[in-house]
């Protein structure tokens, strides 16, 4: 079965046409402009499922609605539905994405795991050796690092993270310096964070039991993102495995 998935994230909703858990189709918008635009009259009778996930409450009415309005039946996932059990405090206040994200996982490897997706934060989580969503860490996203230092300072440019040299050690000039504090600062955080899961939960390397998605996926350097596992939908697969777990 077809299932058409919507990922709405603080900047993006990501939408994937999913099947079997392949990637059929994807197509992305500015989560500010996206409840009121889309048009899911071609999604009525096509035989198709939808699922979707939300970390912006205020779209949730709007989307709904206009479920309404088409007649579309929808599987919003949540803590309360969600087919992956939780070992953390408040299941209720994990994002939706995260749930997704870690779901979708599953489909590349056998727990404990680690999903990482670096939209506007990054989100660094654990898939404990029992299956359940175990927790993990929350940090400013990539555009967060660059850009904010650009907006507040009088004198340091906005930078492009594609250009920075994942090997450069200091900087010799402004840009070089930011390069290697904003976006190198960036991934030594990420691989930081993930070196502590290691030592805890896996004892080992976990590089081989690791994911990776989000927009900053694709805009960090080559030298660092190069070998690594990189599902720009992993959050939509998730969603559809989800939806087909919980239909059964
Ligand atoms: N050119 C860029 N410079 C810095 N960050 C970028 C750039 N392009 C994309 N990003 C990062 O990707 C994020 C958007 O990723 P996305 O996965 O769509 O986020 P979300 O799931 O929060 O909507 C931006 O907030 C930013 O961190
Ligand atoms: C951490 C997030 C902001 C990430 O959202 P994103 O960057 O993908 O838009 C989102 O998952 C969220 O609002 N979570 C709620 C708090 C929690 O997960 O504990
Ligand atoms: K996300």
């Amino acid at each position: 079965m077809k299932i058409f998935t919507i990922d709405i994230g603080n900047t993006h909703t990501h939408c994937a046409l999913v099947e079997c858990g392949k990637v059929l189709s994807v197509s992305d918008f500015d989560t500010s402009a996206f409840a009121c635009d889309f048009n899911f009259s071609g999604l009525k009778g096509g035989g198709c499922g939808v699922a979707w996930c939300s970390v912006v409450p205020k779209i949730n009415p709007k989307i709904s609605e206009n479920f309404a309005k088409f007649g579309i039946s929808n599987f919003q996932l949540s803590s309360k539905n969600s087919p992956m059990p939780f070992d953390v405090k408040n299941p209720e206040q994990v994002g939706q994405d995260r749930i997704a994200a870690a779901i979708g996982a599953g489909k590349f490897f056998e727990p404990p795991y680690i999903v990482v997706d670096m939209g506007t934060a990054v989100t660094i989580d654990l898939v404990d050796k029992f299956g359940r969503y175990a927790g993990g860490a929350i940090a400013p996203g990539l555009y967060a690092f660059t850009a904010y230092l650009s907006e507040k300072t009088a004198q340091l440019p906005m930078i492009n993270p594609k250009d920075a040299d994942f090997n450069l050690v200091i900087g010799k000039n402004t840009l070089e310096a930011m390069n290697v504090g904003c976006v190198k600062g960036f991934c030594k955080l990420v691989d930081g964070i993930i070196g502590d899961f290691e030592k805890n939960f896996f004892g080992k390397s976990a590089a081989e039991k690791t994911i990776f998605t989000g927009g900053s996926a694709g805009v960090l350097p080559e030298n660092w993102i190069a070998g690594r596992l990189v599902e720009p939908s992993l959050a939509n697969i998730g969603l559809a495995m989800a939806f087909e777990m919980v239909s059964k």
